[in-house]
C-alpha cells in the first residue's frame, strides 16, 4: 500500500518499527487462523535483496576498513550519536542503530547467544514480573523463534579436542522456528588459537553447552550465528516476513514511514490510543486502531516516540510544549548497555584474516566466486571466538575485594540508588561474587583497520572486552517535539569507579590473552595502545579514549512494578494506558552477560503469545518457508 492508501482503513493492530522484535509480532498476530487486520509502520527502507546486508561477513562487527559499511551509512543506520561522555573525555559516541526493514538485526554482528539463569530469573522474581518470566519459562520462547542446525560435521571445530555432546546442546534448542542458526564452517587462521588461548589465559575451561543457562567461557561448538545453511545473514525481516507471510489479506507493511506520535483519547479516566500518526514523503498521516498499539522502534526510538506522544515526564514534555497525556517519569530512564574496550596487533605475514580480502586480490575473487558459488568461504564468516569470562579471571582477589568495597560503599550512600537500582544491584552483586558467569567478555575479530590504519599487505586482529554488567544507569530523551530531531543519547559509559575499573581489568587481560600461546605466535606487533602502555595511568588514559558501545541499549521502559520504576506490567502494556504495549529491548530491566537479540526475538515470541491468549486467538506458531530471502 502507498504511505496514503495505508491510512485508509483502520487497523486493529499496529506494530510501530519493522526492526527485529516488530516482524515477529506482525508475523504471529496476523497468522491464521486470527482475522485481525495488522499494520506494521518502518521507517526504513525495504531492502529483501542487498548484498551488504546479505552477505555475513559485510556485517562485521566493527565496521572495519575492509569489509564493513553498514555502520554509518544511512541507507541502513540511524547515524544517531551519544551526548558528549565525561568520563570519555567528552567523546561523542557513534550510536549505530538500523533503519531499515528488519532493524538493528539487519545490520548487527549476527551472534547467537543467550544470557545465563541468572540472568532471566531476575526479571521474574527480582523484580516481581512473575515466574512466567524466568528462565525456565522463557526458554519455550527463545525455540520457537530459532530454526537451529548443529556445527557441521567437517567443519574445522575451535577445540579440537573437546568432545561435542551435540545432542545435549540441541535438547536447548528448536529447529522449526523462523530464525536459521548456524555456526561458521570457514574459520580464519586465527580462530581456533584465540579461542585456545582465551581459555587458557581466564583459566575457564571451554562451555560444552552456552545456552542451557550458563553462558561463561568460549563455546565449544563455536558461538552460533544468524545465518542461514545457505550462507545468508537471517534478519528479522527475511525470516519473519516471508513473501507468503506478506500476501496474507490481514497484514500490512508500510516502509519508509516514520512515526511520529500516537493519538490518545481519555475518558473516564480511561486513556486510550485511537491513532498513529507517520510520516512519509513529507507529508503527515494518520490511521486509526482499533484494538492496540505495539511499540517495537527499539530502545533508542521507543521512548522517544512515547515522549512525543505525551506519555513521560510531564516537567520535560511541559518544556517542550507537549500536551501530556500520562506522567510516566521513567519513560526513557534506565539505559544500559555493553561498553567495550579493544586493542590491535599485528599478526606474522601469511596468516589470512578479514584484512587479506583488502589486500590480496587473487584471494579476494577467489572468495567470491566460491560464494557466489556455493555460498562457502570466508564471506559467509562471522566472528566466532566470543567468550565470556567471569571477572575473577582477570583480577586478583585483593584487587576484587578493594573494587566491591568501594561499589558497596558507593550503592549504600550514593542518592542516584534507587529501590529499583538497589534491587539490580543486588542481583548484580550476586553473580560477581558467584564468579560463575561471564563478566566481561573476549571477542575476537580477526580483522584490524578500527583502531589504526592497517599498512599495505599485513594482516591483523582486534581483541574485544565487552563490559557486561555495568553499574552506570544513562538516559534517553527527546530534547524537541519534532520527531526529525534525534533524542539525547546519554549512556553515561564509565562514570562509576567500578565500571572504570572493569574495562581497565578487560583492557589490560586482553593483552595476557594475546600474549598466550597458541595465539601468541601469530602477533608480531602490539599496536594499540603502544607496547610501552604499562602504568595504571598509562591504562586508565587509554581506556578513557577508546571505550565505545556494543550496541545493546536496552531498558528505557522496564518491565517491572510501577511503583519500583517500570513502565511495563508482565503483558508488556505501559502502565496508566489501556492499549499500548512495548515488544523490543527496551522492556528488559537489566542487562544479560550476552549480546540481546535472541532475547529480544524470545521476548517478541511471548508477547505474541500472550496477545493471542488474551484475545482468545489460537496461537499458531505460523510456517517458516524460508522463502522471501531473494536471491543475490
Ligand atoms: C551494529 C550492531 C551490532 C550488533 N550486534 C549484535 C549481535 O551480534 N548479536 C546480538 O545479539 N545483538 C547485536 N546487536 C543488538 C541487537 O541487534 C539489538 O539489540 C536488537 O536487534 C534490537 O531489537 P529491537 O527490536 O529492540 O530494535 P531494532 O531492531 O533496532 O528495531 C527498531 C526498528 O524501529 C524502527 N523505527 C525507529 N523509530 C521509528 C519510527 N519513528 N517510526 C517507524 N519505525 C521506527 C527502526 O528503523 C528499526 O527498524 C547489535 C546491534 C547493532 C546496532
Amino acid at each position: 500500500l502507498s504511505p496514503a492508501a495505508f491510512a485508509q482503513e483502520p487497523f486493529d493492530v499496529i506494530v510501530v518499527g519493522g526492526g527485529t522484535a516488530g516482524p515477529v509480532l506482525a508475523n504471529r498476530l496476523s497468522a491464521s487462523p486470527s482475522s485481525l487486520r495488522v499494520g506494521l509502520i518502518e521507517a526504513g527502507a525495504d531492502r529483501p535483496v542487498d548484498p551488504l546486508i546479505n552477505t555475513p561477513t559485510a556485517g562485521n562487527l566493527l565496521g572495519n576498513a575492509h569489509v564493513g559499511t553498514l555502520l554509518g551509512n544511512p541507507t541502513y543506520d540511524w547515524e544517531l550519536k551519544s551526548a558528549p561522555q565525561p568520563a570519555l573525555n567528552g567523546q561523542e559516541l557513534q550510536y549505530p542503530r538500523g533503519k531499515v526493514m528488519g532493524g538493528s538485526s539487519a545490520i548487527n554482528s549476527m551472534v547467537w547467544q543467550r544470557g545465563s539463569r541468572a540472568d532471566y530469573d531476575a526479571w521474574g522474581t527480582t523484580f516481581e514480573n512473575g515466574e512466567e518470566w524466568n528462565f525456565d519459562a522463557l526458554l519455550p520462547f527463545f525455540m520457537r523463534s530459532e530454526s537451529w542446525h548443529p556445527p557441521e560435521e567437517n567443519a574445522a571445530p575451535l577445540f579440537p579436542s573437546e568432545h561435542l555432546n551435540i545432542s545435549a546442546v540441541a535438547a536447548f534448542h528448536g529447529t522449526e522456528g523462523p530464525v536459521s542458526v548456524t555456526y561458521n564452517t570457514y574459520l580464519t587462521d586465527l580462530d581456533a588459537p584465540a579461542a585456545q588461548a582465551a581459555v587458557k589465559a581466564a583459566q575457564v575451561p571451554p562451555n560444552s553447552n552456552p545456552d542451557g543457562g550458563a553462558d561463561a567461557s568460549m563455546p565449544a561448538t563455536g558461538t552460533a550465528r544468524t545465518v542461514t545453511p545457505n550462507g545468508l545473514r537471517h534478519h528479522a525481516a527475511a525470516a519473519y516476513l516471508s513473501t507468503e507471510v506478506r500476501t496474507r489479506p490481514n497484514l500490512e507493511v508500510l516502509a519508509e514511514a516514520t512515526v511520529s506520535r500516537i493519538i490518545f483519547e481519555t475518558k473516564k479516566g480511561k486513556t486510550k490510543a485511537t491513532a498513529v500518526e507517520y510520516v512519509s514523503g513529507g507529508k503527515t498521516y494518520t490511521v486509526e486502531v482499533r484494538k492496540e498499539v505495539i511499540m517495537a522502534a527499539g530502545a533508542i526510538h521507543t521512548p522517544q516516540i512515547l515522549e512525543l506522544s505525551g506519555v513521560g515526564n510531564k516537567t520535560l514534555l511541559e518544556s517542550l510544549g507537549i500536551p501530556v497525556v500520562l506522567d510516566l517519569p521513567e519513560v526513557g530512564e534506565n539505559l544500559q548497555d555493553h561498553p567495550v574496550t579493544l586493542s590491535d596487533f599485528r599478526v606474522v605475514p601469511n596468516v589470512v584474516t578479514l584484512d587479506t580480502l583488502g589486500y590480496n586480490s587473487t584471494f579476494a575473487s577467489e572468495q567470491a566466486e566460491l560464494y557466489k558459488s556455493s555460498r562457502s568461504g570466508i564471506l559467509t564468516y562471522t566472528s566466532a571466538p566470543l567468550g565470556p569470562v567471569p571477572l575473577q579471571s582477570m583480577t586478583t582477589p585483593e584487587e576484587l575485594a578493594a573494587m566491591r568495597k568501594q561499589l558497596d560503599e558507593y550503592i549504600e550512600t550514593s542518592p542516584e540508588v534507587t529501590p529499583f537500582l538497589k534491587k539490580q544491584y543486588d542481583v548484580l552483586r550476586d553473580i560477581v561474587d558467584k564468579g560463575e558467569d561471564g563478566w566481561v567478555e573476549m571477542v575476537l575479530v580477526p580483522a584490524g583497520g578500527v583502531l589504526s590504519t592497517p599498512e599495505a599487505g599485513k594482516s591483523y586482529l582486534t581483541a574485544v572486552a565487552i563490559q557486561l554488567h555495568p553499574f552506570g544507569r544513562g538516559s534517553v530523551h527527546i530534547k524537541s517535539a519534532d520527531i526529525a530531531e534525534a533524542p539525547v543519547i546519554d549512556p553515561r559509559f564509565l562514570e562509576l569507579p567500578w565500571d572504570f575499573n572493569v574495562l581497565v581489568q578487560g583492557a589490560q587481560f586482553i593483552r595476557k590473552w594475546v600474549a598466550t600461546e597458541p595465539l601468541a605466535s601469530y602477533v608480531d606487533k602490539i599496536v594499540t595502545p603502544p607496547e610501552s602502555t604499562s602504568t595504571r595511568e598509562d591504562w586508565e588514559k587509554y581506556v578513557r579514549s577508546v571505550v565505545r558501545t556494543t550496541n545493546h541499549p536496552l531498558g528505557t521502559t522496564a518491565m517491572a512494578p510501577r511503583e519500583l520504576g517500570g513502565v511495563v506490567d508482565p503483558a508488556l502494556k505501559v502502565y496508566g494506558l489501556e492499549n499500548v504495549r512495548v515488544v523490543d529491548a527496551s522492556i528488559i530491566p537489566l542487562t544479560i552477560g550476552v549480546a540481546i537479540m535472541p532475547t529480544v526475538y524470545a521476548v517478541a515470541e511471548k508477547a505474541a503469545d500472550i496477545l493471542l491468549k488474551e484475545w482468545k486467538l489460537d496461537a499458531s506458531t505460523g510456517t517458516h518457508t524460508g522463502k522471501g530471502l531473494g536471491e543475490l
